[in-house]
This record gives structure tokens, sequence and C-alpha cells, in this order.
């Protein structure tokens, strides 16, 4: 079977070269024996790689122009609007970032950024409720920028329907009835995005634009602005540059697909390097998750792929929950040890920082 690689000479991204698979979704559409390469092709990607770059995704050129143009223009807002919807001020971790203000694996990250989630009301503590639910609640949105949440919440809506899509293809690819996963996803998803803003750091030590990480969700649906470089794969102990590719998506695969196969499919680690001083790079990712109380069914797998699932990572100082809203949780209060201990201080001690 073989992977669509197109040689480094047949795009146009500077010198790096291109090795992340391309697979084209509408060859779901084309007929059984399409269908039946794309879901193999996808099993195989994301197996060898955890990522492959998206096209034929059915995403209007129009929508995805909006999207970048709006979060362009959140970024130039004065200082004072985007503070007005700081995530300090928001329980759930929603709402703006400044640079500086997250962490990966206890180092700074150079990146602003908006977090929004779905739109819901909070649930009360309480006795008997889980901690997680804790992250259910309203957005933040701004006032100077109305057309933020009109977009977002279109942009939201249609890659939900991309990545359900995707879903199905993978149950299918791995031996499974196509709607296996539809059910931790019916009631109360739990989708997030993030607009984030790079902006240049000084040569010429490479900095962290976001440290080494894994997504904890099911998949991610991740839209770089055109020639934009700076995310790198791990492959094999090496880091692989993916460059966007113009009008396509990078896909990667969460924890929670590895735990739903036991390994056979990677959630594979990612970072991204900050562009030089004078350049920036906006990026938008997806992570479409379920319900924060769903557990993600465990497939079975068919004998020849099960012998070939390495088992879960195991990694002491990041423990995998099978309930979502565990996993969710746990990064969130990593990576805002300030929203943290302000919200949360009764789970992360005074002191701040996941316990
Ligand atoms: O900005 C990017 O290209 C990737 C961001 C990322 O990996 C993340 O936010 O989880
Ligand atoms: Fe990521």
């Amino acid at each position: 079977m073989s992977i669509t690689t197109p040689t480094p000479s047949s795009l146009a991204f500077g010198q790096s070269e291109l090795r992340l698979p391309v697979l084209d979704l509408s060859r779901l559409q084309g007929g059984d024996a399409e269908a039946e390469a794309f879901r193999s092709e996808l099993r195989q990607a994301t197996h060898d790689f955890g990522f492959f770059y998206l096209t034929g995704h059915g995403v209007p050129q129009p929508l995805i122009d909006r999207v970048i143009g709006t979060a362009r223009a959140f970024f130039a807002l004065p200082e004072a609007d985007k503070l007005a919807i700081e995530n300090l001020q928001s329980p759930q971790f929603r709402g703006y970032t400044r640079v500086g203000g997250e962490l990966t694996q206890g180092r700074v990250d150079w990146r602003e950024q908006i977090d929004i989630g779905a739109e819901r009301e909070p649930v009360a503590r309480g006795e008997g409720v889980a901690d997680y639910w804790r992250l259910e609640g309203p957005n933040q949105w701004p006032d100077a920028l109305p057309e933020l949440r009109e977009v977002m919440t279109e942009w939201r809506d249609t890659l939900t329907e991309v990545a359900l899509t995707l879903l199905r293809a993978w149950a299918v690819s791995l031996g499974s009835p196509a709607d296996i996963f539809d059910e931790a996803f019916a009631d109360r998803p739990f989708p997030l995005i993030k607009i984030v803003r790079y902006p240049g750091k000084s040569d010429p030590e490479p900095k962290q634009g976001v440290g080494a990480h894994k997504d904890s969700g099911v998949l991610t649906l991740l839209f770089v602005e055109d020639g934009k470089a700076g995310l790198q794969v791990e492959k094999d102990g090496e880091w692989i540059d993916a460059p966007p590719l113009s009008g396509t998506f990078v896909v990667n695969i969460g924890e929670l697909l590895e735990v739903a196969t036991d390994g056979y499919l990677k959630a594979t680690v990612h970072r991204v390097i900050s562009p030089r001083i004078g350049d920036d790079r906006i990026s938008i990712p997806f992570f479409f998750s379920p319900a924060l109380d769903a557990k993600v069914p465990a497939l079975v797998l068919p004998e020849e792929l099960a012998r070939d699932a390495a088992g879960v990572t195991l990694d002491p100082a990041n423990p995998i929950y099978k309930t979502y809203g565990e996993n969710a949780l746990k990064s969130r209060l990593r990576a805002h040890p300030d929203v943290a201990s302000l919200h949360h201080g009764d789970l992360v001690g005074e002191a701040g920082g996941a316990s």
C-alpha cells in the first residue's frame, strides 16, 4: 500500500523536506474502491506517523479566509480590548491568554491565544459532581470584534462534520462499525478551538512557540496560515518539519484515540518553533473531543492489526485516563497554573501547578 507523499520539489515551502502523508477526504465519495483505499491510507498514516495533511475536506475557502482575517483582526486590537476577555476571569479557561501566560512541560510558550469551547451553562460544583465538569461554561467574546463569535461558531460546526467523517472512516478501517464512536459525541461533545499567534522571537537559538506535547483529545484539525512553517512532528527520535500545505489541514490523533486502539494509532509528540523576529504565525487548532464524562470505546482490532498495537504509552508524568474530562482537566490545570490557582486552588494546592 502506498501513501501519497509529494516530493519537496512539487511544493513551494522553502527548504523543508515534506515527509508527512497527504490524504484526500473526497475519495470517500468516489465509490467503494476509492473509499476503501482512503481508509487504508488513513489507518497506515496514523499508525506510522499519527499525523497527515488532509485535502478534499470541503471546507469552503471563503470561510477559511474569514477565519484567518478575523483572527488577525483580533490580535491587532488594542491590548485593553484583548485583556477585556482575559482567561484569568474564566474558571473554564476560556478567553485570551497573553504571551508568556501558558506553560508546556513547565516552560513558557511564546504565543498569545484565545480559547473557545462549547457554549454552555456552568455546572454547579457539589458532592458527587466530578471535578472535570468545572470546564463546562460560557466563552468570553470580544465586544470590540463581534464577528469573531459568528465566524468561529460556523468554523466549529463545519469542522465537527469533518472530524466525525474521519472518525467513522477510522472505525471502519479498524474493523469496527462506522458509528462506534458516535455515542460519546452525541450529547455535550467538548470541542476546543484555539486561535493562536506566535510572535517572532530572537535568533539564533530556536525558541519554544509551544513545547513538545501530545494532544489530549481524540483528533485535532489544525489550520495554519500559508507559508508559516514552525510545526515539527516527532518520528523515531527525530523532528520532521511539517510546514503548511496550502488549503489543507494538518490532522493528528490525540491520546484518546491511542487509548481506544491500544496504541495501534499513535498520539504523536509535536512542537512549534517560534518564527524569527519581524515575522509572526497564526494557527487555529480545533481539538475534537467527546463529552467530558465519555469513555471512548476500546476497539476490538482484527488479529493482524492487534499484533502491531504497541499498548498505550506509559508516562508517569503524563497519565492518560479513560474518561475524557480527566485528561482535559489535567492538561488545562498544567498549562494555565495562574487560572488554576485563582479558580481551582483546591485541586492544585496553594503553590499552583497540577497535583
Ligand atoms: O500551532 C501549531 O501549529 C500547533 C499548535 C499545537 O500543537 C497545540 O496548540 O496543541
Ligand atoms: Fe498540539
